[in-house]
């Protein structure tokens, strides 16, 4: 039986740190660090997890500025707001939470974002500054993802990982976090041949797909360390009732791999934790405090 790995309580410890690291902040600086982040519409999802990061933020003692927008903002409005977040001193960062409606340019809205507050490391600067080993904000799934994998693991040099999905605010910033630590880094997706096979060699399985429990255990190599991103809400047993899984068949993989992150407790709540993380270092920057 593999173990759990504990993303909950690994996020608690980290939000604590941060909580120690505001009130250090604030004894220097003379204020709280700042978080903006902007929610466009009524989507349900991204009102709870604008409602968790609000709160989080409070309880790290960093003010939390909401700007929540009805659905028909234009983009120009939205962009105004986001000049006026880049100009003000009290914001350290901004998180433009996505999806966005669909006749906005989510492109154009998260490249308007300066990137010294782009603490969710969604602008092209950010990603560029991670592929290239300079110094800037890591998306905070990934870096979430990287804090469990080395807190399992220690030193994961030499080890052969392969990342299921290659969007730009998951997949690609971890193959780029893994390689950095000296993984060799496979990307898999929908067009890639024999899945299974592919997964069968990994050491380390990052799945970040968007599809319920599609990963099998019968895939993994016997000791492989498994992180799911995945945040499916599927029909639950009781009528009527809904709950979340991963993109890993989670009891499948308990009996083959080392270690497996649960869904949920596992990679959502570190997300949280690292966007107060980067929120806070946004602050330190801007003051320039070490
Ligand atoms: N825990 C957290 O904090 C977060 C969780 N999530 C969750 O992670 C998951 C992925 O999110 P995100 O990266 O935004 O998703 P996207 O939909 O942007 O990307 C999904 C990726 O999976 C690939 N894919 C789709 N079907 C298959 C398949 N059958 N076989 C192999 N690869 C496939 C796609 O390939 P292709 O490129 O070829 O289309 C694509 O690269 C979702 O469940 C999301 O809810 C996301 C962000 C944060
Ligand atoms: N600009 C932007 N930045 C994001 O980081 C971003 C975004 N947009 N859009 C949506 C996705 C998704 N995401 C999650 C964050 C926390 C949990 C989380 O805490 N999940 C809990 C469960 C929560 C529940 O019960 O619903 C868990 O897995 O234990 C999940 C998903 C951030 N995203």
């Amino acid at each position: 039986m593999a173990d759990i790995i504990d993303g909950k309580a690994f996020a608690a410890g980290l939000r604590e740190e941060v909580r120690e690291g505001v009130t250090a902040f604030a004894a220097k600086a003379g204020r709280a660090p700042g978080l903006a982040v902007v929610l466009v519409g009524e989507d349900p999802a991204s009102a709870v997890y604008v409602r968790s990061k609000h709160k989080a933020c409070v309880t790290a003692g960093m003010e939390s500025f909401e700007h929540h927008l009805p659905a028909e903002t234009s983009e120009a409005d939205l962009l105004a707001l986001i000049g006026q977040l880049n100009a003000d001193p009290a914001v350290d960062g901004i998180l433009v939470q996505l999806p966005l409606p669909k006749h906005i340019d989510e492109t154009k809205v998260i490249e308007a974002i300066d990137p010294d507050k782009d603490v969710d490391g969604f602008t092209t600067a950010s990603a560029g500054r991670l592929a290239t080993g300079q110094d800037g904000f890591v998306a905070c799934t990934p870096l979430g993802c990287l804090m469990l994998l080395k807190d399992r693991l220690g030193d994961l040099s030499g080890k052969s990982a392969v990342i299921v999905g290659r969007s730009n605010i998951v997949g690609k910033p971890m193959a780029m976090l893994l390689l950095k630590e000296s993984c060799t880094v496979t990307i898999a997706h929908s067009r890639t041949q024999d899945l299974a096979h592919v997964i069968g060699g990994a050491d380390i399985v990052v799945a970040a797909v968007g599809r319920p429990e599609m990963v099998k255990g019968a895939w993994l190599k016997p000791g492989a360390t498994v992180i799911d991103v995945g945040i499916n809400r599927v029909p639950a047993a009781e009528e009527g009732k809904t709950k979340l899984v991963g993109d890993v068949a989670f009891d499948e993989a308990m009996e083959v791999a080392a270690a497996v992150t649960p869904v949920p407790g596992g990679v959502g709540p570190m997300t949280i934790a690292c966007l107060l993380h980067n929120t806070l270092a946004a602050a330190k920057r801007r003051e320039g405090i070490a």
